[in-house]
């Protein structure tokens, strides 16, 4: 498979080469973008003690790391979906995107413009280009008002058309969301899920955007009736040339709606392909193990479920290099060691295990079998995995007076500081371009796997 590294600030989905046939145009460009959360803003947040510095006390800040560092581009016309486990910060990329969350770093280049340094008037007038639609229809509408008043709200806060023009608006956007005009003066209450999402769609439509960020937007919806709101939203995007950010957890909702789909994990975009290639050929070890959790509808499936171990680890101290390569079945061999195909998924898979705590203690002969089938790896390696196993047998060494938490606590440390953190995968961001199988489309990979 050959495999093209990416020059820094290279933007995914970018044109290459003058042989590629004419892409549509970019709507919108996301480059170096960030957001961080302040944490807790209690009493003692942000304080930390260390008595051997003067003074003691010293006021540090912890961030949530959201978003950090994403790129790319979505054009025009096209659904880009994007998809991860909850919290990995879909929803506040999707926000800072809109700037209803300031960003921290990098820019939103919409139609050529920085969004992230817009404010006041500028900005205003921008958000009518810019629509956002969520989750929760019930909430999102307001019950005290009729949904023609609903609709209208934005043109009116936009001094878009007359009253007579807005009505008309609204009546004609209601038609073609599927919903009856004659409605017009019901209020929120009297329709279902799927109807007050349509609301939400005629009302972000009434200001002529271009471009909708949509917040699992059909998440909340019964099965059935996700497919027609899915329909009602492609129908629009062809009939109005809407451009879609599409963001779901959900891979078959994704799979309908999307063009190109990019995959996020703790505050990253690892993988980023058309969809067809993202579905038949992922290459992000994050990426097959969310395709392999599919729920399989045969219950008698069920072993292929859940390849997702451990867990995701927390946004304020995410991991270094890979954000994945905590949980990463593949993690990549240290090059210090020269160890074997067979040695290295032996000692990668004893280090999980004890870091896991997936064994009961054993002699040290009963541990070496069980992991590494007797043979303990060559050189260097074989003497780390000798400590590590000496900390940890029954029939250990020496008057060790350790408790037996601590003795696990050390085997783990010294496999994660030996193995794991020697790898390539904690010390450089992976960013890599492959050669697609299915289309043309650039297919990124932020996996050193392809390096
Ligand atoms: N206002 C906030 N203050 C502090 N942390 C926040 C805030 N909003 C989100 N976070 C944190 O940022 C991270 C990303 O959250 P986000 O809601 O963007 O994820 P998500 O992928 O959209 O998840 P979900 O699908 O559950 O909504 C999480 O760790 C979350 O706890």
């Amino acid at each position: 498979m050959e495999v093209i590294p990416m020059s820094e600030g290279e933007q995914l989905g970018a044109e290459t080469t003058s042989t590629e046939s004419v892409r549509a145009e970019t709507l919108l460009e996301v480059d170096g973008l960030k957001k961080y959360f302040t944490q807790d803003s209690g009493l003692f947040a942000g304080v930390s003690i260390d008595t051997d510095e003067f003074p003691p006390v010293s006021l540090g800040q912890d961030y949530v790391k959201a978003v950090d560092g994403v790129n790319f581009e979505i054009r025009r016309g096209e659904t880009l979906g994007l998809v991860g486990e909850s919290g990995c910060g879909k929803s506040t990329l999707g926000r800072t995107i809109l700037r209803l969350l300031e960003p921290t770093d990098g820019s939103i280049y919409f139609k050529g413009e920085d969004l992230a340094t817009l404010s006041g008037e500028s900005l205003r007038k921008k958000r009518s280009e810019i629509q956002m639609i969520f989750q929760d229809p019930q909430s999102s509408l307001d019950p005290r008002m009729t949904i023609g008043q609903i609709v209208e709200e934005p043109m009116r806060a936009h001094d878009m058309l007359d009253r007579e023009g807005r009505e008309a608006r609204a009546k004609m956007l209601l038609e073609k969301v599927g919903l009856d005009p004659h409605h017009y003066n019901r209020h929120p209450h009297a329709f279902s899920g799927g109807q007050r999402q349509r609301v939400n769609l005629a009302r972000a439509l009434s200001v002529e955007p271009d471009f909708v960020v949509c917040d699992e937007p059909v998440s909340a919806l019964d099965v059935s009736v996700q497919a027609q709101v899915l329909n009602v939203m492609e129908d629009l995007q062809e009939e109005f040339g809407l451009t879609y950010l599409f963001i779901a957890h959900d891979l078959s909702v994704i799979r309908h709606i999307s063009d190109r789909v990019a995959v996020m994990y703790l505050g990253n975009v690892v993988e980023l392909a058309d969809k067809e290639e993202l579905f038949e050929n992922p290459q992000h070890p994050y990426t097959k193990a969310l395709l392999e959790s599919i729920p399989v509808p045969d219950p008698r499936d069920r072993g292929a479920r859940g390849v997702l171990e451990g867990e995701v680890p927390s946004p304020v101290d995410p991991p270094s290099g890979c954000r994945f390569r905590t949980r990463c079945p593949d993690l990549i061999a240290p090059d210090a060691y020269e160890l074997g195909g067979g040695e290295w998924s032996h000692t990668r898979a004893f280090m999980r295990a004890v870091k896991r705590r997936t064994f009961e203690a054993m002699t040290a002969a009963e541990i070496r079998e069980e992991f590494f089938g007797g043979d303990l790896p060559h050189g260097e390696a074989g003497k780390i995995v000798e400590e590590a196993i000496d900390h940890l047998a029954t029939d250990r060494n020496g008057d060790d007076a350790d408790d037996e938490e601590s003795r696990w606590d050390e085997a783990t440390d010294l496999l994660l500081e030996s193995f794991a953190e020697q790898s390539i995968c904690a010390h450089e961001r992976p960013e890599y371009e492959i050669e697609p199988v299915y289309g043309t489309e650039r297919h990124y990979a932020a996996c050193h796997l392809y390096r």
